[in-house]
């Protein structure tokens, strides 16, 4: 898959170019990552890539034409391995993102993403009605410019790529893409601090396990996000193990 950023600050994108799940996937080609800056598209001597506001008020915004052409490029780029690609502005007015968008974003038929990561106080919303395909959110909170926003989509869509984790990560990611809140996690030692690791976690009996680990999801689920909870249809055996979560609270 290929993502190209159109970023002011391109060497912050090393945070997921260089290191990790995302760092991995671009050494082994699972992602194709580039950067593209507006600045490289400007020609005057200060190159400027920010303008004022009309109507006045605070700040700056982008300047338009280094930022079209920049993202052009990004474009041409991203459609360059045959595939579609897909224009996307990260801001707080967009749709906000979630697991769902983020395997629909992984999926072979989405093809390739052209993140636009803003600065100053905007973009002009000519160039967004002309030139960007779909505005999305990370969440409800103001950053001061969207690469982390951009980061923090291409991280999550980058590790549902085929290959970008390890046979038994993608594994246990199947368990939990089920729209519920991952479990407790134990290890060494067994004893910490006084408290003891759940005896059917050293049991060995595999099916006990996943039974517990399930329960423990749903039950979290339900005590912590009942608004995720509400989105889904529980299976006769979900059912069951958070009736019997819920009845263990009363022992
Ligand atoms: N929340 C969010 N989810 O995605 N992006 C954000 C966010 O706050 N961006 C800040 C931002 C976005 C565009 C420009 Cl021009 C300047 C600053």
């Amino acid at each position: 898959m290929r993502i190209a950023v159109v970023t002011l600050f391109p060497e912050m994108f090393d945070a997921v170019s260089r290191y990790g799940v995302s760092g991995r996937a671009c050494e082994q080609g699972v992602l194709d990552l580039r950067c593209f800056n507006p600045r490289s598209h400007t020609s005057d001597r200060h190159q400027t890539v920010d303008d004022r506001p009309y109507g006045g008020g605070p700040g700056m915004l982008m300047m338009i034409q280094p930022l079209s052409d920049a993202i052009e490029e990004a474009r041409q780029w991203a459609e360059s391995d045959g595939k579609s690609a897909m224009v996307v502005y990260l801001s707080p007015q967009g749709k906000v993102f979630d697991q769902s968008a983020a395997k629909h974003f992984a999926a072979p038929e989405s093809g390739n993403l052209v993140l636009l990561a803003g600065r100053y106080e905007g973009v002009d919303e000519r160039l967004i009605q002309a030139q960007v395909d779909a505005e999305w959110s990370i969440g409800d909170y103001v950053l001061s410019g969207g690469e982390l926003a951009a980061m923090v989509m291409l991280d999550a869509v980058t590790r549902l790529l085929p290959g970008a984790l390890g046979h038994q990560q993608s594994a246990e990611q199947d368990s939990f893409s089920d729209g519920l809140l991952d479990c407790p996690h134990y290890t060494r030692p067994e004893v910490f601090q006084g408290e003891s690791v759940p005896a059917v976690l050293l049991s060995g009996n595999h099916e006990k396990i996943r039974q517990w680990r399930l329960k423990q999801s749903l039950g979290r689920t339900w005590q912590r996000r009942p608004d995720l909870l509400e989105k889904l249809s529980l299976n006769e055996e979900q059912q069951k193990l958070l009736a019997e979560f819920k009845a263990d609270l009363e022992t």
